[in-house]
Parts: C-alpha cells; sequence; structure tokens
C-alpha cells in the first residue's frame, strides 16, 4: 500500500459543506491514517492571521494553508484541506508545489447552487453579505472560480453526506492510498 501522504483539497463556496465533510472523512481515515485537518476558518486565527479576503490575501491563504499540508503529507500524513480557495490559479499552484514533492493532490469540488447556500446560511453571512454588509463575500460580491476538471465532485445540495465521503475515499484507494477494505 501507498504509505506516502495525500492532500485532499476541499474547495467550495461558504456553506458548501467543507467542514462537514473533513470531519466525517477524518473519522473514516483515521483508524488508517495519520490524518490532519487544515480549515481555512480556523488556520486564519493562526497560520494566516491577518489576511482578509482580497484576491491577493485569499491566494497567500492558500499558499501557506498548501505549503502546511505539502510538509505533513511528505512524512505520510493525509492533509484535508477544507478553504473556498476561490481562484483556479493559487489551486494549480498548489498541486505543482505538491508534486514537486511527490504529493498527490486529489481537488474536491464540494457544489450547491447558491440558493441552497443562501437558504441553508449556517452562520448567517450570506444575510449580512446580500444586505451590503458584508463586501467581497464569495459567491455574492466576489468571484469563485468552480474547477474545470476536479478529482472528486461532491453535490452536497442533492446528496448525503455518506455518498460525497465514500466517493472521496475511492478516489484515495484508487491511488493506492487505502486498503481496498480499509474505511
Ligand atoms: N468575504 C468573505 N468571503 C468568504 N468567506 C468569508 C468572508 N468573510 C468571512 N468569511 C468567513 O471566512 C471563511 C473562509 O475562509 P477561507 O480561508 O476558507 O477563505 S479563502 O480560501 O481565503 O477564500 C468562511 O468560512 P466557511 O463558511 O467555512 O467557508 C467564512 O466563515
Ligand atoms: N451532503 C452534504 N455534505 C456536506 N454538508 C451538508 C450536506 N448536506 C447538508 N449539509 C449541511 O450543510 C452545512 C455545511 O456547512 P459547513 O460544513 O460548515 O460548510 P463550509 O465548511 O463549506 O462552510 C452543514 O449544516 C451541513 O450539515
Amino acid at each position: 500500500m501507498n504509505r506516502r501522504g495525500f492532500i485532499l483539497w476541499l474547495t467550495g463556496m461558504s456553506g458548501a459543506g467543507k467542514s462537514t465533510l473533513s470531519r466525517a472523512l477524518r473519522e473514516r481515515l483515521a483508524p488508517e491514517r495519520a490524518v490532519e485537518v487544515l480549515d481555512g476558518d480556523e488556520v486564519r486565527t493562526w497560520l494566516t492571521r491577518g489576511l482578509g479576503f482580497s484576491r491577493e490575501d485569499r491566494e497567500e491563504n492558500a499558499r501557506r494553508i498548501g505549503h502546511v499540508a505539502r510538509l505533513l503529507a511528505r512524512h505520510g500524513v493525509g492533509v484535508i484541506v477544507a478553504a473556498i480557495s476561490p481562484y483556479q490559479g493559487s489551486r494549480a499552484e498548489v498541486r505543482a508545489l505538491a508534486a514537486e514533492a511527490q504529493v498527490d493532490f486529489v481537488e474536491v469540488y464540494i457544489e450547491a447552487p447558491l440558493d441552497a447556500l443562501i437558504s441553508r446560511d449556517v452562520k448567517g453571512l450570506y444575510k449580512k453579505a446580500l444586505a451590503g454588509e458584508l463586501p467581497h463575500f464569495t459567491g455574492v460580491s466576489d468571484p469563485y472560480e468552480a474547477p474545470e476538471s476536479p478529482d472528486v465532485t461532491v453535490r452536497s445540495a442533492t446528496e448525503p453526506v455518506e455518498a460525497g465521503v465514500e466517493r472521496v475515499l475511492d478516489a484515495l484507494r484508487a491511488r493506492g492510498h487505502l486498503s481496498p477494505r480499509a474505511a
């Protein structure tokens, strides 16, 4: 079995289900792999503290998260990144960094239509953004560049969490990162 680490990069708009999926994946992977989750929302309190939501800052956010993810993955850790990471170029940059270190990079696009996200509004941010109280909010007043050829697409408005988890695990199995029967 492939004992090298990997980076599972979960991208999608706020409320799409990145944190939910990363928690579920961690539970499923933990019995077999060392796993670390880097959630954009959380790492912004330490690794990327002080960064805002301009294009430049979001790109820097992805770069720093990618750097740490690569360091961990080089030592066999399965790293789950949950960050909006709205720019295609940043995601490609991190994929290239991972490839340099011979680390598998699996891009997971968590897709949900904007109207579903607005009705979910887990944190009440869409309401504020739509009222004009939160500038540069992804999907409302700031762009989200959807991946053109993600390794896995999860449609969180129409499929249960477990279905998405299974497809991501299948992608890891196909790359030899999990034993066929485990997880
Ligand atoms: N303007 C704006 N746009 C998008 N999101 C915003 C914004 N302001 C604050 N938040 C909160 O920050 C979380 C996203 O942080 P990320 O580090 O994942 O963003 S990014 O990758 O740099 O775009 C995001 O968390 P999630 O909802 O978990 O995605 C929001 O809670
Ligand atoms: N299939 C699904 N996958 C992920 N989340 C889902 C799904 N269906 C419903 N949800 C819900 O959507 C919300 C997603 O919130 P969260 O995981 O915090 O998103 P994000 O981290 O992308 O901001 C949660 O309330 C979760 O229960």
